[in-house]
């Protein structure tokens, strides 16, 4: 959990955002709260004059109208300019929150599910952006009730002491709402974050779902953090309920205390007519300190929701150098005693590579055995936990972020499609070409879609490459097959296909493969692969098993060891050969009669 100081920073960052505005509307608010104040002094001085028929009411009368319009005005005023506050607060905190969320390495994003970044992006970071102006509105609910009491020890002090000696029971009462609302209110917005990140991981699974014809068991699970959620609702709604009735009754005695000592003043002629008048209206003004109850209660609400933000917005960003690639160099990656640990579990160890650049290498093994890790540190987008990586001899932490993203291509076995508010595939895929470069032409576009297999069926649909992705229905390979095209696009000296053509069928594999392999998209590639064609045209293979590379060197001399065969065919062709295998790690039968690398690429022992 964030720490209670995160959630502080994020609130006092978003006033210091909203300060005009907050400004403004902490004079409107104060400003009205005078004008509040000064009526019934102007009402009772009216009312006085008039019963001793001396001259100046209709002056006195005319200032009261003026403050009363006066007063309308700046609380109309208010409204709007708290509205405008929490708009700009809550827009502050949602970019921050989301800042934080995409600056940070994808793996420490990835504890937190989509549903529940969503209600922590929507709801709380509504909840929070309410902090500022009711902190500006909170003054004014102050200043009024005090402002009133000050009133009253001027029109007969014991006025005033009849309502002080009230207020500890107010206070107390105030107190005891702050107390269990703050309790409250943190654990229900917990649960509604429990249930929208429920909801949304059935959402994406919703195939498997109708599959097994398990709706009715996910919508128990989504459902289950559903009465927590509801006795912290009603919690909330009791001990709100509790707080209004005692205030209602306790508000209406404290003021008619305060009327009947000012009639017993007014009887011993000690306060006038319009100061009993007064009186009663401002033991109505000073038992609106209860009000401050709605803008502590928007402060609670703001600060809990707040932390839930700051959680988001307090990730770790991945820190970058500002060093830059030597020009011209051939893309040469280096990985040195690389660890990637996870949760206290060592995901790679002490892998130590070195790949010459415009090479092909493909990494092998196992499911589990740390490949994607392996890639997702080369490009770095993770960091290692020891060891070092270099392109080009130029660590990757020290790299800027643009040279680093300019150099690096990813595509990936379910690539996802971003690209201006409204992307098309056409600007999808022009994203690729990072920030440090020109930016992509139509024809470059086409040019890379046409070398990963996907001009024909971009061509097809109804807009072209004008299509929106959302409107646009892909299937598996389909999206690989733009993925791909996104990582051509950019250009960068090294390229990293993770399970990047899992869904392609094996022809088009070979032409997606040929045309990488072409000098004009010369760079240096790793790619991370379960199909033996895949590893058998690479130049090295690097094969992990258990997080550590087991060996490493060209295909035709790994393919000599039965283990090696077996990552392949144990896994290609489990339907096929489950019975003549000799267990986990172990070679099947039919491998360990040989087949000869040459006879492998497309169609042999491993497809
Ligand atoms: N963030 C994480 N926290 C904890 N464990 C993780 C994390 N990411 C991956 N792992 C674990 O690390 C191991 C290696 O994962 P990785 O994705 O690198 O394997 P892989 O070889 O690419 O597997 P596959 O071929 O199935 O994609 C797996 O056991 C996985 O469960």
């Amino acid at each position: 959990m964030a720490s209670p100081t995160g959630s502080d920073r994020l609130l006092r960052g978003a006033v210091r955002h909203t300060a005009g505005t907050t400004a403004a509307l902490l004079l409107c608010s104060v400003a009205g709260a005078a004008c509040s104040l000064a009526v019934p002094a102007l009402a009772g001085g009216t009312l006085d004059l008039l019963l001793r028929h001396q001259p100046g009411a209709g002056t006195w009368l005319l200032w009261t109208a003026v403050l009363l319009a006066a007063e309308v005005l700046l609380e109309s005023g208010s409204v709007l300019l708290t509205q405008l506050a929490n708009a700009r607060a809550t827009a502050w905190i949602r970019l921050r929150a989301l800042s934080g969320l995409l600056g940070t390495a994808p793996h420490r994003a990835a504890p937190h599910p989509g549903g529940d970044v969503a209600t922590r992006l929507c709801v709380n970071a509504t909840d929070s952006g309410t902090a500022p102006a009711a902190l500006a509105t909170s003054v004014s609910a102050v200043l009024v009730p005090i402002g009133a009491l000050v009133a009253l020890a001027l029109i007969h002090p014991w006025t005033a002491a009849v309502f002080v000696a009230g207020l500890p029971l107010l206070l107390l009462l105030l107190r005891t709402f702050a107390v269990q609302s703050s309790d409250s209110v943190g654990r229900y917005q917990r649960a509604q974050g429990a249930i929208a990140a429920r909801l949304a991981e059935a959402l994406g699974g919703a195939r498997t779902i109708a599959a097994a014809d398990t709706a009715r068991h996910e919508e128990e699970r989504v459902l289950v953090p559903l009465p927590e959620m509801a006795r912290h609702g009603t919690r909330m709604w009791h001990v709100h309920g509790r707080a209004v009735a005692r205030s209602g009754v306790l508000l209406p005695l404290l003021t008619t205390a305060v009327v009947a000592v000012a009639g017993v003043g007014l009887a011993a002629g000690e306060v006038s007519m319009g100061g009993l008048l007064a009186a009663s209206r401002y033991a109505a003004l000073a038992a609106g300190i209860g009000g401050i109850a709605a803008p502590l209660g928007t402060l609670i609400r703001a600060r809990s929701a707040a932390r839930r933000t700051a959680e988001l917005a307090d990730l770790a960003p991945m820190s970058h150098g500002s060093a830059v690639l030597p020009p011209d160099a051939p893309g040469d990656l280096q990985l040195r005693g690389v660890r990637v640990t996870r949760g206290g579990v060592p995901l790679i160890r002490d892998v130590t590579l070195s790949i010459g650049g415009g090479s092909t290498v493909a990494v092998v093994g196992r499911s589990g055995a740390g490949k994607s890790t392996l890639a997702a540190a080369a490009g770095r987008l993770t960091d290692p936990d020891a060891g070092s990586v270099l392109l080009d001899g130029v660590d990757l932490a020290e790299l800027s972020r643009s040279e680093l993203r300019g150099a690096t291509a990813y595509a990936f076995a379910r690539p996802v499609f971003d690209g201006g508010a409204t992307p098309t595939i056409g600007t999808a895929l022009a994203a690729g070409t990072g920030p440090a470069r020109s930016p992509a032409t139509p024809t470059s576009v086409r040019d890379a879609a046409t070398a990963a297999c996907a001009d024909t069926f971009v061509r097809l649909l109804p807009l072209g490459y004008d299509t929106p992705v959302d409107d646009a229905p892909l299937s598996g390979g389909e999206a690989q097959r733009l993925g791909l095209a996104r990582a051509f696009i950019g250009r960068g000296r090294l390229m990293i296909l993770d399970d990047a053509t899992s869904s392609l069928d094996t022809a088009t594999e070979r032409q997606v493969e040929a045309a990488l392999a072409t000098p004009s998209r010369a760079c240096t590639r790793l790619i991370v692969a379960h199909r033996v064609s895949t590893a058998a045209r690479a130049d090295q293979v690097v094969w992990m098993e258990a997080g550590r590379v087991r060996r490493s060197g060209p295909h035709s001399l790994l393919w000599e060891e039965p283990e090696y065969r077996a990552v392949f065919t144990a896994e290609a062709q489990p339907a096929e050969a489950p019975s003549r295998s000799t267990g986990p790690g172990g070679p099947p039968e039919s491998v360990s009669s040989g087949a000869p690398p040459s006879a492998v690429p497309g169609t042999g022992a491993g497809e």
